[in-house]
């Protein structure tokens, strides 16, 4: 029976992606064999959880295709690991019956004492588990996993990039979840770019620079540095950091940085620090589509135990399309006014929750094709011509304003503007920046502005 789980794992890795069998079939042991059924082991509650409820009927096809018999598969926790539970309870709290082992506890359980808490504390439901992988993210999903999982010695550090509220934090303390849970004696590290200039400030202030410099150099393994857009401008912070991003790449650490620019987009960032973030794997994460939009909020639905009709869900993911963030504040006003209010979740209370959310979005009359058209009408271009690939300076100028103006009026996402322009968002950073510089210092920039600006705002009225 050994034997044939085995065989069952070989045909497991060829019928889900790598990263599933990885992270959820591979450390799955066989335990026994009775009359008709079969024991395999999970190494915790949380893995046992995941494999019984998604790969469960997957796992019991492939074994019964190879015995060629019917097999029951039953799923427990390993013994190893119920012997740590056990020892635990029993030293902690004698009086505590409950033999219920929470689903976050699990997320680390070390076999001994765990290194030092370390920066901000990981988000507990942060978790890849509760992470909806789609179209939109699974680049990023799979570069973070396989970083996590050091599948690739070359790549030591990964850079996510997205707009507000779209999962950057939660991908990145999921990974932190996923690194202790395999190796619970590595040192995670999770701070935000202000908390790394923050610490930095007091270590000077309090003559402690030694310990903060080996802090970071020295005693981490992982270091999970969110918002890095933050040290704009903050020069010495960035001299630091960059020094202590030498000794930790050098030294073969893990590193992920989040961000909602680009390192090169990111103004008065010195050299030095820009180059040795760019060499990151630079992974987007793009707006959810209405159905990615769908699945997010039932699945975050069902962990919440709110009971959510479909209408509604699909209501909500319609109206609420700017990030995944909104789409949850949509999620909990719908449950927490049904609930206050003793009504029944409908489109009508849906409707009054969504209004809230949307109410200071600008009137959305004015659309990037309206821009596109009023820029070529001004500057005497086709629409062919503004999303051709000429560098022409005559076209490119247009086509700068444009996406400003895309921008400025539209509050669609980067990648979205990019798109209607046939350009990376990189680019429409790159071109906002264009025109902010010439407004600055131009005055026939300025004057065309605010001719394109009045018609546009003639036409929100
Ligand atoms: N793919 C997803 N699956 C499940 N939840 C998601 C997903 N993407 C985002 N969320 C949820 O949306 C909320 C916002 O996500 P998060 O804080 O990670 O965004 P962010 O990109 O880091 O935003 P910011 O740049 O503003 O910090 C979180 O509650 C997170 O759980």
């Amino acid at each position: 029976m050994q034997k044939l789980w085995e065989k069952a794992k070989t045909a497991l890795k060829k019928s889900v992606p790598v990263h599933t069998y990885k992270m959820w079939i591979e450390p799955v042991d066989f335990k026994k064999s009775e009359e008709g059924k079969i024991v395999l082991a999970c190494p915790n509650f949380f893995s046992k959880k995941r494999v019984q409820d998604h790969y469960g009927a997957l796992i019991e096809s492939e074994i019964n295709k190879i015995s060629k018999k019917p097999c029951k598969l039953l799923i427990e926790i390993s013994e190893k690991k119920e012997a740590v539970k056990k020892k635990k309870s029993k030293k902690s709290d004698k009086s505590d019956k409950s033999d219920k082992l929470e689903p976050d506890l699990q997320l680390t359980l070390p076999t001994a004492n765990p290194p030092e808490s370390r920066g901000r504390l990981l988000r507990r439901d942060f978790t890849l588990d509760r992470f909806v992988v789609s179209n939109n993210n699974d680049f990023a999903y799979s570069a973070a996993l396989s970083l996590a999982s050091r599948e690739d010695p070359n790549q030591n550090s990964l850079y996510l990039l997205s707009d507000t509220g779209m999962g950057k934090s939660h991908l990145s303390q999921a990974i932190g979840h996923y690194i202790l849970s395999k190796r619970p004696f590595d040192r995670v590290y999770y701070a935000t770019a202000e908390d790394f200039m923050n610490e930095m400030v007091h270590a000077f202030r309090t003559n402690s620079v030694d310990q903060f410099k080996e802090k970071y150099r020295n005693h981490c393994d992982v270091l999970l540095l969110e918002d890095i857009q933050f040290l704009t401008g903050k020069e010495r912070t960035q001299i630091e950091l960059a020094l202590a991003l030498d000794y930790l790449l050098n030294a073969d650490k893990k590193i992920i940085f989040t961000s909602c620019y680009l390192p090169t987009d990111i103004p008065k960032m010195n050299e030095q620090l820009k180059s040795r973030i760019s060499s990151s794997l630079i992974s987007n994460i793009d707006p959810p589509d209405f159905r990615t939009r769908v699945k997010i909020l039932q699945k975050k639905a069902r962990e919440n135990g709110y009971k959510m009709p479909r209408d509604i869900t699909d209501y909500l993911a319609s109206e609420l399309s700017d990030n995944v963030r909104q789409l949850e504040s949509g999620l909990i006003g719908v449950t927490a006014k049904s609930s206050l209010l003793g009504r029944p979740i409908d489109i009508g209370l849906a409707e009054s929750v969504v209004k809230n959310i949307t109410v200071n979005r600008p009137r959305p009359t004015v659309t990037i094709d309206l821009i596109k058209e009023l820029v070529c009408r001004h500057y005497n271009l086709s629409i062919d011509e503004i999303i051709s690939r000429s560098r022409k300076k005559s076209i490119v100028w247009p086509r700068q304003m444009a996406i400003y103006l895309s921008r400025k009026y539209t509050e669609q996402p980067l990648q979205f503007i990019g798109k209607n322009f046939n350009r990376y968002h990189a680019t429409v950073l790159h071109s906002v920046a264009a025109v902010e510089k010439g407004l600055k210092g131009d005055s026939s920039v300025r004057k065309q502005m605010e001719y394109l600006c009045g018609k546009l705002e003639a036409e929100k009225l």
